[in-house]
């Protein structure tokens, strides 16, 4: 029996999960976005040992005010949300859950790609609204997705998984933009003379569809700005399924209404949710997602099981199935 420790977890998890928990520690629930539960947040923070939990930015101070804080374990891929230097100087291990999202994910863009470029969203509207009064007339055509070029920003495992969907099933020639050229024979052999690894100017310029899949760090935030969108080809569609941060959605206004784009499909924002007043959340050539790549019940609950094998494994002074480390993010 090992020392019961104090977990703060702040976002919901399975119940059998939470029992599995409860059964070696001292378990509190508290989810800080939820304003009822606000307050027993910030009873159990300065106590907590370890946390688990998604979507809520952990702050250097909040570190400052949690001393006895050893583990934390994010129920996300992205680890955007914490003080990464911080946490390396205090000691603190992060956890995160890579590999059991790639393939929803992946299929989240691949669906935005042809959600944007078939106007999906738009023209469902337009039967529900009643308004399919005769056949649809090239007013309302969309673009072919099969045979375009895609470019694709960020090359791990999301990235690799998107250029299969693209290159093996819609025989799209691939290009992507990645820190260093992936080692194809190794890691991915069925992609080999299908995708080349290009720089990020040419990516844009060259790709009929780009679609951001890369982390937000200081290196991608602000990446997609006016300059990038203007390098893009006239009637180019731009998809993000990595970060809001990644993109300066003033430039990304402008390329849609005076620029280069045709249209644009985002699952993520710069604020999450969506401000209301946000034009992206209108504007008619926006298909717009309320973060939702890895939203299916098969792979939330496959990231909470892993999120909680590695808070378990951290506590137990084991080495967690999957620590955070400048390596274990994509290329
Ligand atoms: O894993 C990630 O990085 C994600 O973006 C999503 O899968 C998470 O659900 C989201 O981060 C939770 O807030």
């Amino acid at each position: 029996e090992g020392t019961r420790r104090r977990v703060l977890v702040f976002r919901e998890l399975p119940p059998d999960l939470l029992a599995q928990l409860q059964a070696q520690h001292e378990v509190t629930v508290a989810n800080p976005r939820v304003p009822e539960q606000r307050a027993a947040f910030d009873a159990a923070w300065p106590d907590a040992e370890a946390l688990i939990g998604a979507s809520v930015s952990i702050t250097e101070a909040m570190l400052d005010r949690a001393p006895r804080l050893r583990v934390i374990s994010s129920i996300s891929v992205g680890v955007d949300n914490y003080p990464l230097a911080a946490l390396r100087a205090r000691g603190i291990a992060l956890c995160h859950t890579p590999g059991v999202l790639t393939e929803t994910t992946a299929d989240t863009v691949f669906a935005l790609i042809m959600a944007s470029s078939r106007r999906l969203v738009e023209l469902a509207l337009h039967v529900r609204e009643g308004r399919w009064q005769r056949n649809i007339d090239e007013s309302l055509f969309g673009r072919d997705v099969h045979g375009k070029t895609l470019g694709i920003l960020g090359f791990g495992r999301i990235g690799q998984a998107l250029a299969r969907r693209a290159a093996l099933g819609f025989n799209m020639p691939v290009l992507y933009h990645a820190r260093r050229a992936v080692d194809l024979a190794r890691h991915a052999p069925e992609l080999q003379g299908r995708v080349a690894h290009r720089p990020l100017d040419e990516v844009l310029a060259a790709s009929d569809i780009v679609a951001a899949v890369l982390p937000l760090t200081p290196a991608t935030r602000g990446l997609m700005d006016a300059a990038a969108f203007a390098r893009m080809k006239p009637g180019a569609i731009f998809v993000n399924g990595a970060r809001g941060a990644i993109v300066d959605e003033a430039a990304l206004l402008q390329a849609l209404d005076h620029g280069t784009l045709s249209a644009a499909g985002l699952d993520v924002f710069a604020t999450e949710p969506l401000p209301q007043a946000s034009p992206l959340r209108t504007h008619p050539r926006v298909t717009a997602l309320p973060h939702i790549g890895s939203a299916t019940h098969e792979t939330r609950y496959a990231m909470a099981a892993l999120a909680t094998r590695n808070l378990l494994q951290a506590l137990a002074g084991e080495t967690p199935e999957a620590l955070y480390t400048e390596s274990s993010v994509g290329l």
